[in-house]
């Protein structure tokens, strides 16, 4: 199998916080890939320093075959990424801001994929809607869908789930399993361990800026585990499940 994203030793060091302590681990194309921790595990840092929003104190990280902090606008101009609690620009609608996405990526059918996600996520009635004006959901619905208009073939996304109700749960899993069988690879971090167990194929958890185990997911429910337990007697042995 191809690695798709690679990190090696990767650090960020704010002030006399460790956020990240030399994190090494690798994600093969079409895995769903599950980064698990507890708060201020240091999740959000790893995926900014994937995606070149923040740069390492040490260490590399090559994504889709690019040195992300020699390369990181070539990387975002490949990846599909949705940060934590980020929301889109309060003064645009739906519609203008997809568009907006689509000229810049340089979409050729931004129409057709902006239709298809109104309809897929249901929110076709908000389009002309300004941002600012939304709810928390149908703004995380509308970062859904400007992370994949351009049908990335790796998307990074921070806590995807945690603002969607059940039925919007139950369709974005529902997305990202079929997204990843046709061959691309997602990397998400998430508290809700349930969804992770049901959806990831790997898993990494971290803990204090360290990285406590990897993994598959099948391997630990193979042991008649489930990942919740799994996780907790990890974190709170410090590594020893
Ligand atoms: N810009 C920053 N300046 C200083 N410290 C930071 C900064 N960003 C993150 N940290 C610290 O780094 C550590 C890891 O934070 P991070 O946001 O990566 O954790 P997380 O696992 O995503 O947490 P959560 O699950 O609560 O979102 C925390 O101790 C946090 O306070």
């Amino acid at each position: 199998m191809t690695a798709i994203l690679d990190a090696r030793n990767l650090t960020k060091v704010y002030g006399d916080t460790t956020a990240l302590g030399g994190v090494t681990l690798s994600v093969e194309q079409g895995a769903l890939f599950g980064l698990l921790g507890p708060n201020g595990s240091g999740k959000t840092t790893m995926i900014k320093l994937l995606t070149g929003q923040i740069r390492p104190s040490s260490g590399t990280a090559t994504v889709l075959g690019r040195d992300v902090a020699s390369d990181p606008v070539g990387v975002r101009s490949l990846v599909g990424i949705i940060p934590e609690q980020e929301t889109p620009p309060s003064f645009l609608t739906p519609e203008e801001y997809l568009r907006l996405v689509g000229s810049i990526r340089r979409i050729p059918d931004v129409e057709e994929g902006m239709a298809w996600w109104f309809d897929y996520l249901e929110f076709g009635d908000k389009r002309h809607v300004l941002c600012k004006d939304l709810s928390r959901g149908t703004r995380q619905k509308l970062m859904f869908a400007q992370a994949f208009l351009h049908r990335p073939v790796l998307a990074l996304i921070d806590e995807p789930l945690i603002n969607f109700d059940p039925i919007m749960q139950e369709r974005v899993k529902e997305f990202l399993a079929g997204y990843v069988k046709e061959g691309n690879t997602i990397f998400l971090s998430t508290h809700i361990l349930e969804i992770a167990e049901e959806i990831c194929s790997d898993f990494a958890v971290l803990h204090r800026g360290e990285l406590l185990s990897t993994g598959k997911v099948a391997g630990v429910i193979g042991e008649g585990r489930h990942l919740g337990d799994y996780f907790l007697s990890l974190v709170r042995t410090g590594g020893h499940a």
